[in-house]
């Protein structure tokens, strides 16, 4: 089983509208919509926003689900001058940039017993790579950095840059990377540019939501083509 991942209905609408949804699974303040696309059986899901959320989707698509690989498609900031709205990134790794527990002499992002950065699975990130050749894509690949804010700050962003390498932001990414990683299932994270994560990037981020989430979504869905 395959599990497919979005934060937002609109992330999760142009998905759901090219699969045969089956059934559908209401758990946890959730819905999980059993599908089969291109003869592989999935189980599709937004978590609501942020990385709690996140955590509960990610969780229940393993415990429950059974998931052997999970696939997050959505929109994020662009932190990377080089990306423009509507460019897709896969994140190589993802962190969490809104952990802080310096003063105790830890770097930021970091929690005992666990790791800043979380692994991206390579065999997916290949597929992704193989699948923008074929279709003469452009497909960045980068940090993705998470947090419960949304930022819009120049000065932010730049620091999220600086601290932790970070290509791009969003707010779910890290929470799914961390518990991936902690039931050892691959994880893979592609997302389209929203905005530009400065000043007024809530403009854009408006205006360019369903738009970018449709690309992610397009080109997620030829991804599991070659799964
Ligand atoms: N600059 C940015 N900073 C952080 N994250 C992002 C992301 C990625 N997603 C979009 C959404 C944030 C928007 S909340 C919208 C509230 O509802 C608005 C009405 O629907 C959340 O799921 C993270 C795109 N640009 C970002």
């Amino acid at each position: 089983m395959i599990g497919i991942m979005c934060a937002m209905v609109e992330e999760l609408e142009p998905i759901l509208e090219q699969v045969e949804v089956k059934d559908k699974i209401h758990h946890g303040n959730n819905t999980y919509y059993l599908a089969s696309f291109d003869n592989k059986d999935i189980v599709l899901a937004y978590s609501k926003i942020g990385k709690v959320n996140a955590a509960i989707t990610a969780t229940a698509m393993i415990e429950k689900f059974g998931v052997e690989k999970l696939l997050f498609s959505g929109v994020a900031g662009a932190i990377d001058e080089d990306l423009k709205i509507g460019d897709l990134i896969v994140a190589t790794e993802v962190c969490q940039h809104d952990i802080d527990l310096t003063v105790f002499g830890y770097k930021h992002g970091f929690i005992p017993e666990s790791q800043i950065f979380f692994d991206c699975d390579s065999n997916l990130i290949n597929i992704a790579e193989h699948v923008a050749d074929k279709l003469g894509i452009k497909l960045k690949k980068g940090i993705i950095a998470s947090g419960d804010q949304f930022v819009h700050s120049k000065e932010k962003k730049e620091w999220i840059k600086e601290v932790f390498g970070a290509s791009a932001i969003e707010m779910e990414g890290g929470a799914v990377g961390c518990v991936t990683w902690n039931y050892q299932v691959p994880f893979f994270m592609l997302r389209a540019i929203s905005d530009t994560a400065e000043e007024g990037a809530g403009v854009d981020f408006d205006a360019f939501l369903e738009e970018s989430s449709k690309v992610s979504a397009k080109f997620l869905l030829e991804m599991l083509k070659e799964i």
